[in-house]
């Protein structure tokens, strides 16, 4: 597999705040890598080194084959860089936003690609809507349009379907992965779980430190984590009394059931062994992407405290 990001001992500190810790990045050409991890634990600070927006202290590697820190500028030009807040104009329509930032990148073919880049959004028939005047799914789109203008090889999305509704996240996840089947790579940051589930590889940040990575089963398997499972009427309120026990890393409600975590088998029955009873079904489970990030964050240490 080819590397679109490979970057290696990534660091940045605010101040005294060391933000982003000898991290290691890998993204894969034409792959779509989720970025995810607790708030505040370095993914904007990392995109916005990736890109050129921000110097890092220390760290080397390529982003787009090119040395990402002595060659910003052209890793820059060559990537689109969504940011986790809206910031194209909400008094202009979406066709003079778009039409606004090809002429300040003084792209060539203006027409063309603002053209091309409202139809390929859905964006056609309301391309002289006021910015300000669409519901936060269509300001995505329009944001996500406004990346690919310049037709970068490379995407860094922040975050970009945050207090979206479901419809909306799904269809702008269809437009990501056809996106990717063009070849494009994407690094996306999310904290929604079936976000995650739709990336082809992902990378797991805790408290600055890059915790996991790969793809969602591997970083599954790896995490050593072993799940029970228990239904039946009033499963779901017994995470109080178990969460706290040895050998229990995790206990949450999952709709009426219950998800019990450990990573120490023995330990882990031990705790369970007094519900085993009616009315609780019990069964060993596939741990989920959230059981394993609850785990990986549980622990990280949390070095802003
Ligand atoms: N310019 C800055 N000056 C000082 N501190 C900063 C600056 N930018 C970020 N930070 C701090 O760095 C830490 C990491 O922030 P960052 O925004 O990278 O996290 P994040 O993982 O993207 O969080 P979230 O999921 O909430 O968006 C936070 O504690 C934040 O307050």
């Amino acid at each position: 597999m080819t590397l679109a990001v490979d970057v290696r001992g990534l660091n940045k500190s605010f101040g005294d705040k060391h933000v982003v810790q000898d991290v290691d990045i890998q993204v894969g050409t034409g792959r779509i890598t989720g970025f995810l991890g607790p708030n505040g634990s370095g993914k904007t600070t990392t995109l916005r080194m990736l890109c050129g927006l921000l110097t890092p202290d220390s760290g080397e590697g390529e982003v787009l084959g090119l040395d990402f820190r002595r060659h910003a500028e052209a890793v820059k030009r060559q990537t689109g860089y969504m940011t986790q807040k809206f910031s194209l104009y909400e008094d202009l329509a979406i066709e003079e936003n778009l039409d606004f930032i090809a002429q300040v990148y003084s792209l060539d073919n203006r027409r063309r690609r603002v053209a091309e880049a409202l139809e390929r959004l859905g964006l056609g028939n309301r391309r002289r809507q006021l910015a300000g005047s669409l519901s936060g799914g269509w300001k995505q789109r329009l944001a996500l349009a406004a990346c690919i203008l310049h037709e970068p090889k490379l995407l860094l999305l922040d975050e970009p379907t945050a207090g979206v509704d479901p419809k909306a996240r799904r269809e702008f996840w269809d437009e990501i992965h056809a996106l990717s089947a063009e070849g494009l790579t994407v690094l996306v940051s999310t904290h929604y779980m079936d976000e995650a589930e739709r990336c082809h590889d992902i990378a797991y940040i805790a408290y600055g430190r890059l915790m996991a990575r790969g793809t969602a089963e591997e970083v599954i398997d790896r995490s050593g984590l072993i799940t029970y499972r228990a239904e039946g009427p009033g499963a779901d309120r017994l995470s109080r009394e178990l969460a706290g026990k040895p050998g229990v890393v995790m206990a949450a409600p999952f709709g009426a059931a219950l998800h019990v975590s450990g990573t120490d088998r023995a330990a882990l029955e031990a705790a369970i062994a007094p519900y085993r009873r009616e009315p609780f079904r019990w069964s060993e489970g596939q741990p989920t992407l959230e059981d394993v990030f609850i785990h990986l964050m549980g622990q990280s240490q949390d070095n802003f405290q």
